[in-house]
């Protein structure tokens, strides 16, 4: 059996986080596991609250699965503060790390912050050069680059200005781009390009984690990352059809469909 690791926020609601990225494992046939770095309240309509963990809990959550357990891929989520990425960057160093995806979340579709602004720069001095990929959204990918980006063409620049900050890859994803949905690959040679059309569903909550879980996923199973990133991205569309709504506000994709 193959394994795959999240260490992400746990949403209650069960759309995002924690619970979106195991459910991303198990519709995959991949065993997961999770490490807590903050505890969310939230639904559809809003985040209420956050309680961030205390670094050691964290540190702890990880030896217990390195010491015991092969971990064939890790995806990262919301690390949410500076104290945090530095207990996780600290205790990584004691351990051979499988292919690590990283999701730089920083803030919800309800518009809550969920990485304070002082992180930001640790997750790009520190987080970024361990990383096999990184998959900011548009929003993300600005703030990232300090460039605004309203196209494909913005997207590949702003992939060659994330690349330089140490990751392997980089994955600017077009969900926020207004009458496409492709995604961007680049490698540091080639740009790959995932050019679905846009789903006309608001049911997109957690979509950013389960691409994101889904490629980890796959790459556990031992794909490379342009074939991870096209069958995530295959899995994340079908998703968002299935989408469903379960509260007042947009509800979370899907899946349990069949595929
Ligand atoms: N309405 C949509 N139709 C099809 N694909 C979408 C839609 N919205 C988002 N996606 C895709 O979902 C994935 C997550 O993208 P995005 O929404 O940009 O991330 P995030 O959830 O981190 O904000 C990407 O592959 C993106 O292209
Ligand atoms: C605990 C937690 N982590 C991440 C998110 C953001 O999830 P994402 O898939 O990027 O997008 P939305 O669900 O916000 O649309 C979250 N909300 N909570």
């Amino acid at each position: 059996m193959k394994t795959a690791l999240t260490i992400a926020g746990s949403d209650c609601s069960g759309g995002a986080g924690i619970q979106g990225d195991l459910k991303t494992f198990a519709a995959h046939g991949v065993y997961g596991m999770s490490v807590i770095t903050a505890v969310t309240a939230q639904n559809t309509t809003k985040v209420s609250h956050i309680q961030g963990l205390e670094p050691i809990t964290i540190s702890k959550q990880i030896e217990a699965i390195f010491d015991d357990i092969k971990v064939d891929s890790i995806k990262i989520g919301m690390l949410f503060n500076k104290r945090i990425i530095t207990a996780i960057v600290n205790t990584f160093k004691h351990y051979q790390l499988p292919k690590i995806v990283l999701d730089p979340v920083m803030i919800s579709t309800t518009g809550r912050i969920l990485l304070k602004g002082d992180a930001i720069e640790s997750i790009v001095k520190d987080m970024f050069p361990l990383c096999n990929l990184i998959t900011p959204n548009i929003l993300e990918a600005e703030r990232l680059t300090d460039t605004p980006i309203s196209n494909t063409y913005d997207m590949e620049t702003a992939c060659r200005k994330l690349y330089e900050l140490g990751s392997k890859n980089v994955l600017v994803k077009g969900g926020h781009l207004r009458d496409t949905a492709c995604d961007v690959l680049f490698d540091g040679n080639d740009f790959t390009y995932y050019n679905h059309k846009r789903i006309d569903n608001p049911n997109t909550r957690g979509t950013g984690c389960a691409l994101s879980s889904a490629i980890a996923a796959n790459i556990s199973k031992g794909q490379n990352t342009v074939d991870a990133v096209r069958m995530a991205k295959d899995y994340i569309t079908k998703a968002i059809a299935g989408g469903f709504s379960i509260g007042s506000g947009d509800g979370p994709v899907n899946h349990f469909i069949e595929r």
